[in-house]
């Protein structure tokens, strides 16, 4: 049986970021109850860490420090460079709620424990993210263009089928060098939330919904094993038929 998809559309992305914080409680929480421990996968973008920032004024029941905390993917760039998804989600949330700084998984950056070897750095990330990795919630921004993590149409690392982890090198929006998570790890999550406002991603969010190739399309290559839901403003969903 083919795992539902939801398309839920909002007024504004403030709506929409609302109700994917009010939903983030109730998954977060339910994985708890059922496995003691919930395993979250993070998007930096705009609305990823609108997210993270409401979660920051009211995390409800959500337990932090039973919370494991990865990235979808980050930018190969100094630590202390803000294009890092990971340096945006600790100012937005992390910094704010008792997380156990043993469950925060950050990707290496270029001056961390690996030098600029982006190699050795994504093969750290690798040993944590493996084939039997199994994310409660994945979340992801979109381009509009239709990438996810740092999977843009047309490359290697949306092409992967094996390895969890992979090293991007020829980003085509910059910053060029990435680490990324890739499809056969994002679809292993239970679920899958995409967060997308702006009418320049409703082209993409149309192909998903038409069953586009990921190759073309990157977006349309994402689902949850129990659920993947779209929250989207009318913009982003005005080409949905
Ligand atoms: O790695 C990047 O270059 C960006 O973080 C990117 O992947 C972003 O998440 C999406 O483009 C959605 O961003 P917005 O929600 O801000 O449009």
């Amino acid at each position: 049986m083919t795992a539902p998809v939801e398309h839920l559309i909002f007024e504004s992305s403030a709506d929409l970021v609302a109700t994917a914080a009010a939903r983030f409680i109730a998954a977060v929480t339910a994985a708890q109850d059922a496995r003691g421990v919930a395993a979250v996968a993070l998007t930096g973008g705009s609305n990823g860490i609108a997210l993270l920032r409401a979660l920051a004024a009211d995390s409800g029941t959500i337990d932090w420090s039973r919370v494991e905390l990865y990235w979808g993917d980050d930018r190969f760039v100094p630590a202390d460079d803000p294009e890092r998804n990971c340096l945006q989600a600790r100012e937005a949330l992390l910094d704010h709620v008792p997380v156990d700084p043993a469950r925060v998984h950050v990707m290496a950056a270029s001056d961390g424990d690996f030098g600029d070897d982006i190699d050795a750095a994504t093969a750290d990330y690798a040993r944590l993210v493996g084939p039997d990795t199994v994310f409660d919630l994945h979340l992801l921004g979109m381009g509009g263009e239709g990438h996810i993590n740092s999977l843009f149409p047309h490359t290697d690392a949306t092409a992967e089928d094996d390895r969890t982890v992979v090293a991007v090198t020829d980003s085509p929006k910059p910053p060029p060098r990435r680490i990324t998570l890739t499809f056969p790890v994002v679809n292993a999550s239970r679920e899958v939330w995409f967060l997308v406002s702006g009418a320049e991603k409703a082209e993409a969010v149309a192909a998903a919904a038409q069953g586009a190739s990921r190759h073309d399309w990157p977006c349309a290559g994402a689902h949850g094993t129990e659920n993947t839901v779209w929250f989207l403003d009318q913009a982003a969903a005005s080409q949905l038929s």
